[in-house]
């Protein structure tokens, strides 16, 4: 790298993990391939190319959605409001839509994304929890899945607050009774809340809402997460503690986790058994975060005095479920998100993250995609066209196109090497590595899957290069290791194929190719050509071309020496015909060429 660095002085070298004067910094590595830890920016939003659409769009709203959001989806698409519809409905009418929205009552399963046959491009949840969304179908599929992660939080913790203070003082069972002509003041008798210790288990947006009313309400306050910020527990006067003694000194538990997993049936019959006698439960999470037989036997008992729950294993609960039917179970119909407005809120946020995926911006709730901060992205646009291109360049210089296994990319910049996020960087490099060769159509929601599926391993490096600050880049170089290529002077001195770039005045730009120094906009496509440097050989090929009607764009050459080997490097803006490129084969001089499509 550093001969190709002619303009870029080298910073001198470093211990140990230096090579040619370039700080070296291996990365982590998941499914083979290597990625970077990132911080997310929730609140800020990103653009970024990766869905776009011709005709207008078709989005399948299939439940209850507020006014306000169907009419955001309106402006910009149809709209087929369609509700109840049964899991055959939906997988027939998926294959007609771009993007589907559902709340907690549709299940977005892997038939969904079969039965979509690519189509479709977003699935929009109207709320928090995604766990009815098959999201490793979804992106298997490519299929961005967003959520509407904020709106509802309020909503949410206020129905928890609601079924605390209703279950302490019987509040359901006592109006059910007086409406039943009875007057029955000694039997609702309560418990009060000060002074009490409420678990909230689970201290995301929801479980801190209710942790910060609870104390309003004069209760000792703990939770349990094991991701929690410890500062965030701190400042609303919350102790975080492990789950164990959670649940030990609780004597009222509030769920706040996903349904995940791991936190699948986390109330079962052992850990019932840990708990204080007479506990009261509040679930408005998940009802599979119970296990729900574990539950009854408990509440039989006496070692849970009482539950209120919102949400069930199976929704709508079987109508003599002996859960609900409890006499100690006070139950609402999943109405945690249900105010009027949440509801208007989650619609906006859903409509408006659905069609910014669609119109190609990356939302900022997306599920199973990478987000990157605006300012970063704004930054890194050109390099990642640049990314694009040099992986199409290096895929079509092996020869055959197949058999591509080992991938090394490498990251120039002059900045500190935590400041560069390469996800999007590396999305596209594989998007270029594999789509020029395969059907498969790659963002950047199903890189990383895909790379991993056709057993393709892409390590990264980040290396130090002086160079301008200003710049998140200097240069990305894609190699290629234990391949042939169908143009022997790409193969590097040690022995893969390789291409370097940079990003000049906002453009793309090939800089080298194998051991040869070029400069070529990447723009249109791209004639690689090895010859003994002599004079005229830029014009018999450019002549050539004229002759074809073909407009060239940029020419270079890079050469080891005067009228030694060298590389020409042409961008054409047309596809040259087969007699063209001939031609340019048989000028005496031209020892090897190959023609790329950008
Ligand atoms: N009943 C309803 O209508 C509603 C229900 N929900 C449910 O509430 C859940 C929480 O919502 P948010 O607070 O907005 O989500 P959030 O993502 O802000 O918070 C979830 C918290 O659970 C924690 N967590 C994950 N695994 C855990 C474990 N094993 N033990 C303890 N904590 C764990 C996470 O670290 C996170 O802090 C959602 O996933 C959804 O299922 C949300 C809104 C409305
Ligand atoms: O946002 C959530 O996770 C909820 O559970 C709310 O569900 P819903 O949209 O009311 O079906």
């Amino acid at each position: 790298m550093a001969a190709s660095a002619s303009s870029t002085s080298l910073k001198p070298s470093t211990p140990s993990t230096t090579i040619s004067g370039l700080r070296r910094r291996p990365l982590s590595t998941t499914f083979g391939v290597t990625t970077l830890s990132f911080r997310r920016h929730r609140d800020q939003p990103c653009r970024f190319i990766v869905l776009s659409m011709d005709a207008k769009p078709t989005i399948l709203v299939a439940e209850k959605l507020g006014e306000a959001g169907v009419k955001l989806l309106k402006e910009f698409a149809n709209v087929d409001c369609s509700y109840n519809l049964s899991p055959e409905e939906l997988c027939t009418k998926i294959s007609l839509c771009d993007a589907l929205i559902v709340r907690s009552g549709t299940k977005v399963s892997r038939e969904v994304f079969e039965s979509s046959a690519g189509r479709l491009k977003v699935v929009g949840r109207a709320g928090v929890g995604i766990d009815n969304v098959d999201l490793a179908a979804a992106t298997e599929h490519g299929c961005l899945v967003v959520n509407a992660p904020t709106a509802n939080t309020v909503a949410a913790a206020e129905h928890g607050i609601a079924l605390l203070t209703a279950m302490a003082r019987n509040i359901a069972q006592a109006d059910a009774s007086v409406k039943a002509g009875k007057w029955l003041r000694s039997k609702y008798v309560g418990v009060s809340l000060v002074g009490k210790t409420l678990a909230v288990l689970g201290f995301g947006k929801v479980g801190s809402e209710v942790a910060r009313r609870a104390k309003g309400l004069g209760m000792h306050v703990i939770a349990h997460d094991p991701y929690a910020p410890a500062d965030r527990a701190r400042a609303i006067g919350v102790e975080l503690v492990s789950f164990d003694e959670a649940i030990a000194s609780a004597d009222f538990i509030s769920l706040h986790m996903p349904l995940t997993a791991s936190t699948s049936k986390v109330l079962n019959d052992e850990t019932f058994a840990k708990m204080k006698k007479g506990v009261r439960i509040v679930n408005v999470a998940r009802g599979g975060v119970i296990d729900e037989e574990a539950l009854v036997k408990a509440l039989d008992a006496g070692i849970v005095a009482q539950a209120a729950l919102d949400v069930f294993t199976v929704e709508p609960p079987a109508k003599d479920s002996k859960l609900v039917q409890h006499e100690n179970v006070t139950a609402t119909p999943h109405l945690g998100a249900s105010t009027m407005e949440a509801q208007e809120g989650v619609a906006i946020e859903i409509a408006e993250a659905v069609v910014g995926a669609l119109k190609g911006e990356l939302a900022a709730t997306a599920v199973n995609a990478p987000m990157v901060p605006a300012q970063v992205l704004t930054e890194l646009k050109p390099f990642v066209a640049l990314s694009e291109k040099l992986g199409r360049l290096a895929v079509q210089l092996v020869a055959g196109g197949t058999g591509v296994k080992t991938v090394k990319v490498t990251y120039a910049s002059a900045r500190a090497p935590d400041d560069l996020d390469t996800r999007l960087l590396r999305a596209m490099i594989t998007k270029g590595l594999i789509e020029p060769i395969s059907s498969v159509f790659v963002n950047l929601v199903n890189a990383d899957f895909t790379a991993k599926q056709r057993g393709l391993r892409i390590t990264e490096e980040r290396v130090f290069l002086d160079g301008s600050p200003e710049s998140p880049l200097e240069l990305i170089q894609v190699q290629i290791a234990n391949v042939e290529s169908k143009f022997a002077s790409a193969i590097s001195d040690s022995g893969e194929i390789k291409v370097e770039g940079r990003v000049k005045d906002g453009i793309p730009h090939l800089t080298r190719v194998g051991s040869f120094e070029v400069d070529v906009s990447l723009e249109g496509s791209l004639i690689l050509c090895r010859q003994v440097d002599q004079p005229g050989m830029i014009g018999k090929v450019g002549s050539i071309l004229a002759e074809d009607n073909v407009n060239v764009s940029f020419m270079s050459v890079g050469r080891i020496a005067p009228r030694k080997q060298a590389v020409m490097a042409i961008g054409v803006d047309e596809e040259p015909s087969k007699q063209a490129l001939k031609k340019i084969g048989e000028i005496p001089a031209v020892d090897e060429f190959v023609y790329l499509k950008l």
